[in-house]
């Protein structure tokens, strides 16, 4: 069987694409700041996290809001970045489920969303729960309730945790 290719050998990024690429510390910022829109609107008593994205500005949302019911739901939709069939690995526990059944505010947070197939997938779930997104793309940005940025449909978003500090070349083009 063969392994994985080495990074090297995988496309990066697509050429007809901007790119928006995202440091730890800007998304810590822009996750807090996702926190304070979403303390006028709560409180929450369970956020559910869209894994594997959601993950992290879902656990910086859940300490800032002390919010201590802390699920997740797995939904894949891409791999690198193509857009396959979304399929659903991970579902919503039935607690969580019972939270928003007897009214209780539940509230879903993603990293971002893109075509919106996936916020659509997870909302069907839970119809009643405020869904959060860090960044937001205009295709799917009617069905995100809060988000803190816009980017343009053409731009690819590269997160912290896919990034390397690696040599830029210069603007000018040469190589020193
Ligand atoms: O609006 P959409 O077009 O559905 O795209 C947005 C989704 O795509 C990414 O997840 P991905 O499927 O890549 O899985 P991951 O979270 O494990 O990276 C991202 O984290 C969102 O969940
Ligand atoms: O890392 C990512 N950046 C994006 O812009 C995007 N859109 C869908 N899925 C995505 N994943
Ligand atoms: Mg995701």
């Amino acid at each position: 069987m063969r392994g994985a290719a080495p990074p090297g050998d995988r496309p990066v990024s697509n050429p007809n694409q901007k790119s928006f690429p995202v440091t730890w510390d800007q998304f810590h910022r822009d996750s807090r700041a996702l926190a304070w829109r979403l303390a006028g609107i709560g409180p929450f008593e369970a956020v559910v996290a869209i894994a594997r994205g959601g993950l992290v500005p879902a656990a910086i949302v859940a300490r800032e809001l002390n919010i201590r019911t802390v699920e997740t739901v797995a939904v894949k939709s891409y791999d690198h970045q193509n857009q396959g069939g979304i399929r659903v690995l991970k579902e919503i526990s039935q607690p969580v489920l019972d939270i928003a059944k007897n009214g209780g505010k539940v509230l879903i947070v993603d990293d971002l969303v893109d075509t919106g197939a996936t916020a659509r997938v997870v909302r069907d779930m839970l119809p009643g729960a405020h869904f959060a997104t860090v960044y937001a793309k205009p295709k799917g940005r009617e069905l995100v309730d809060t988000f803190i940025t816009e980017v343009s449909q053409d731009t690819w978003i590269f997160f912290p945790w896919d990034l390397d500090v690696a040599y830029v070349a210069p603007i000018s083009g040469g190589t020193d």
